[in-house]
């Protein structure tokens, strides 16, 4: 079930809330907003409110033999990925971009954050459907700068659709047929210079050596020939 709200803080805020206040929130319901005053992004950043774009939440229950809770990134990057195509058809490129931002022309296109809470994730997704904010320090872009987007109910039901697919294969499935899919739709291929952000704030050169197989963690290969495992970053 959807729910669509005109205006909240954060769908992330709220539907954390309402699992810390003991709520039922089932697996599968979403709660979108058409606008978010106080959108929270990755790393303490804000997230753009842009009207007419994608701002929504689910939550997933962590069961006993769950797959590491962390890598539900993966479910959302996918199915925003599979949701983003679907709008965009053949009028751009999608690929994806370790964690779990979706990219349409080499630009991020999607953001995605995962809140912890009393054995709850909260996902939190934002897809610029109308509209992208304009930032000196990265471009980021809006399915309407390459095609007519969809209506934003319309992009909800496909996204919540094939998000519940893949969060099924997430329980079914090795988390490396998971992996594998996503570095096959993935922006850098394995060797491919990259610059990490991490999250210490440092900035770390090397090469793309692949994705670790237990939590989808980033291999970087140093100058010297040894690999780092960043667990939580950016690419840049
Ligand atoms: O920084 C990022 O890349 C992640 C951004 C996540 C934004 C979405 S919009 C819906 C949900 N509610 C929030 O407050 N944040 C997420």
């Amino acid at each position: 079930m959807i729910t669509f709200v005109e205006e909240t803080g954060s769908t992330n805020a709220d539907l954390a809330a309402a699992v810390r206040a003991g709520e039922r929130v089932n697996e599968g319901s979403w709660l979108v907003a058409e606008r978010q005053n106080a959108g929270r992004g990755r790393q303490g950043r804000e997230w753009f409110d842009g009207s007419g774009n994608f701002m929504g939440s689910t939550v997933v229950a962590i069961k006993a033999g769950d797959k590491p809770p962390a890598t539900l990134s993966f479910v959302a990057a996918l199915s925003v990925f599979e949701a983003a195509s679907d709008a965009v058809g053949d009028g751009a490129n999608v690929q994806l971009k370790w964690p779990n931002d979706v990219m349409l022309e080499g630009a991020k296109l999607s953001g995605i954050l995962l809140e912890m809470v009393a054995e709850h994730v909260v996902v939190g997704i934002g897809v610029n459907l109308a509209q992208a904010p304009d930032l000196a320090e990265r471009r980021i872009v809006a399915i309407a700068d390459f095609v007519k987007p969809p209506p934003l109910r319309d992009f909800a039901d496909d996204l919540a659709r094939v998000f519940a697919r893949e969060l099924q294969s997430w329980r079914d499935t090795s988390l490396s047929d998971m992996l594998e899919r996503f570095l096959a739709l993935s922006i850098h291929s394995q060797g491919a210079p990259i610059r990490v952000h991490d999250a210490d704030g440092e900035f770390v050169e090397g090469t793309f050596a692949g994705l670790e197989e237990s939590d989808g963690a980033l291999r970087l290969r140093l100058a010297d020939g040894a690999e780092r495992v960043i667990r939580a970053g950016d690419i840049s």
